[in-house]
């Protein structure tokens, strides 16, 4: 309990510093202080004269705190209980919070654990500015600097006999992770008696950072590199990752910041331009001496520095060597002659990089990313890599995330055992990851995965076992996933939609297809697709008229390669001569786009043609609506067309759960244009 004379002297000085201001300390470092408390007052309108203790989240909100961070976490357990070992007889607990100020873990003084608790100090406190106004976490959260804020330097009655030394622990986004803290209860009046835990508690966040990073970077080669050979052992200063073409794909945040981000020149892509020699000998080097520190130059200021090599860990053996034969043929740009990958249009400068890079990663032990618009051949790309790779005699699985109901997702993909459910489905079912047991797990539209089972999924990678429902015991599984999304998903990482882990640990090797638009050889893969469809109907002497062709390639199909498709197996039905002619071309191909957009490459010729009426129009409904039901799905195709597809942002936005959204489109015949095929 504060005593009243403190709170109002409190007070009075708060009113003296933000209203009238005075100076908070002596020097110009109390200027974050003193921002801070203006910030608590007029921003976050924090009231100083609040003595009661800071709020805790409810045990499900603080699951869920935990779930989204739990493999930092994992590593952050051990940095906390060695700087516990070091504070505990001084008294100091140890918290950990995320990033948005709830402490997710804790070690107490055990003769002083009532009087902590009574003060607030447990798990699920929410320590942020906010909330609390100036204190050592939410402070630390908002500046991203460390803080140490001592004794009446806090900004709420309450918290004003405690000293804070609180540090943010970044992640490779450069966003804070979380913030590590030790606090005092009752710390001697100087500022100057906590500079020391201050500093052990700067240090071991900064080993959890470095572990952090290490664990991010773990499927690439990482440099770990300092001033002195010796110390490289028991002291990292920088990391440094990059991929097997030397291109440079991350560090700690010491390395972001003053190796990698470039200065006041360009930032360096690839190891030979941040060091004055070449990946090759880098990696030669590492290998003659293993283990062994060796020197390096910086390009940018001639410094050396000392190097340890760390492999990518772990892959397969057959990885190791890489099929050469295949990588010159994709340099090469001969694709054709890639086992998996013979199939595709890939006469594209872009799509060989990715083909070149995808050979390399495919027999490794790196999780596949695919980015881009729907329809580009995420899945055809995906399972070309599998056909690729040593796992092709296993099966190829494919989960679209979008299509099935978030209820349905879970059991889809984990399964479930036999008596699971009471019900005519109560047969077990493996679910899709054990069936993919050593071959390949395609997550399709991995961004509308719902959260709580992306913390499933993050435990089945980071555990190799997998539980399905009203199992007791996990079977074990080798597990290869290849996911997709048109989605952002940085973006919904930041929203809290997507778990930051689970990104980190899918995003293993990137690879961004092309709209066909963008393509250079869009007339091949016209040409390519016309003549597939042609044979697929027995028809191999049907080729598209030369106006067509150049009407297809100026078109900006915003449905891609899929699009394209549907449109080519409707002319080849059409066409009654040799000649793919205009008129063959679906009807409404030319017209607005689905999202109300007029599509860019116009066909003049094609203005004049006569209405074609096909058999089923794609967006209008084939059963008479009731004028309510009418008016709904109306609201509903207008919303989902806004938010280009995307179920779980149009649900959320009409107010109805994923699941309620999709039975209500079954029922109103809403059909994604992803889905349609022209089979009435
Ligand atoms: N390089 C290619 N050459 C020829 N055809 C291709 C190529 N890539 C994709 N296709 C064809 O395009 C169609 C769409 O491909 P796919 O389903 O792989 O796209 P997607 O990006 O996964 O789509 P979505 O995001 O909607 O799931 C398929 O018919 C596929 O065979």
């Amino acid at each position: 309990m504060r005593r009243p004379q403190e709170i109002v002297q409190h007070v009075g000085r708060v009113i003296d510093v933000v209203e009238r201001g005075l100076p908070l300390g002596r020097d110009s470092s109390f200027e974050r202080l003193a921002r801070s408390w203006r910030r608590s007052l007029s921003t976050h309108q924090v009231d100083p004269a609040l003595a009661t203790t800071p709020r805790v989240v409810t045990a499900q909100e603080l699951r869920e705190h935990r779930d989204r961070i739990d493999a930092f976490m994992r590593i952050a357990r051990e940095g906390m209980d060695r700087l516990h070992t070091q504070l505990r007889a001084v008294n100091y607990c140890v918290l950990l919070t995320d990033a948005e100020g709830v402490t997710v873990d804790f070690r107490t003084v055990p003769e002083l654990d009532k009087e902590f608790k009574a003060e607030g100090f447990r798990v699920g406190t929410c320590w942020s500015e906010a909330l609390e106004g100036t204190c050592g976490v939410g402070t630390a959260l908002i500046d991203g600097q460390p803080m140490l804020v001592h004794r009446d330097e806090h900004f709420r009655s309450h918290n004003i006999a405690f000293s804070c030394s609180s540090v943010p622990i970044f992640g490779p986004d450069d966003h804070p992770v979380a913030v590590l803290d030790a606090t005092a209860l009752h710390a001697p009046a100087q500022r100057e008696s906590q500079l020391l835990v201050y500093r052990l508690v700067l240090d071991r966040a900064q080993q959890i950072e470095n572990a952090f990073a290490w664990y991010n970077l773990r499927p690439y080669w990482v440099l770990q590199l300092g001033r002195l050979a010796e110390y490289l052992s028991v002291q990292t200063d920088y990391l440094v990752a990059f991929d097997d073409s030397g291109r440079l794909v991350g560090g700690n945040r010491r390395a972001r910041l003053e190796l990698l981000d470039g200065g006041d020149g360009p930032a360096p892509a690839f190891i030979h331009e941040l060091f004055e020699c070449t990946t090759n000998e880098i990696l030669a080097t590492a290998h003659a001496q293993p283990g062994q520190a060796f020197p390096l130059r910086l390009t940018a200021n001639g410094e050396r520095l000392f190097a340890i090599l760390r492999a990518p860990a772990p892959r397969s053996r057959s990885g190791l060597a890489l099929p050469q034969a295949a990588c010159d043929a994709a340099e090469d740009g001969a694709c054709a002659n890639i086992p998996g990958f013979s199939h595709l249009a890939l006469d594209d400068a872009r799509l060989r990089g990715n083909v070149e890079r995808a050979l390399k990663v495919a027999n490794r032990d790196i999780p596949v990313m695919l980015l881009g618009e729907t329809g580009t051949g995420k899945e055809a790309f995906a399972r070309a890599i599998h056909d690729y790779s040593d796992r092709r005699a296993k099966p190829f699985v494919a989960l679209n995330c979008a299509a099935i109901p978030e209820t349905l997702i879970e059991s889809e993909l984990f399964g479930y055992r036999d008596g699971a459910f009471t019900g005519a489905r109560s047969k077990g079912v493996r679910g899709k990851i054990l069936q993919s047991d050593g071959g390949t797990l395609f997550l399709d539209e991995i961004g509308d995965m719902p959260l709580q089972l992306q913390s499933r999924l993050l435990r089945v990678l980071a555990e190799g076992e997998v539980l399905p429902l009203g199992a007791e015991t996990p079977t074990p599984v080798r597990l290869h996933v290849v996911c997709a999304t048109h989605q952002d998903l940085p973006e919904l990482v930041q929203q809290g939609r997507f778990r930051e882990d689970l990104y980190y640990r899918l995003n293993g090797a990137v690879f961004l297809l092309p709209p066909l638009r963008e393509r250079e050889d869009i007339r091949g893969v016209i040409d390519k697709v016309t003549r597939e469809e042609a044979t697929t109907m027995d028809r191999p002497d049907l080729h598209l008229a030369a106006a067509t062709l150049d009407a297809l390639a100026r078109h900006d199909w915003p449905g891609n390669i899929r699009q394209l498709r549907h449109a080519m197996r409707y002319a080849c039905a059409i066409a009654d001569g040799d000649a793919i002619e205009l008129e063959h071309l679906p009807p409404d191909l030319f017209r607005a786009r689905p999202g109300g957009h007029a599509a860019t490459a116009r066909v003049d010729a094609f203005e004049d043609a006569p209405p074609l009426r096909l058999p089923f129009h794609a967006d209008a409904p084939r059963r008479a609506l009731s004028n309510t039901e009418a008016e709904l799905r109306a609201q509903m195709l207008a919303a989902l067309r806004r938010h280009h597809w995307q179920v779980t942002v149009t649900a959320r936005e009409l107010g109805m759960s994923r699941a309620t959204f999709y039975r209500k489109m079954a029922r109103l015949q809403i059909v994604s244009p992803n889905r349609r095929e022209f089979d009435a």
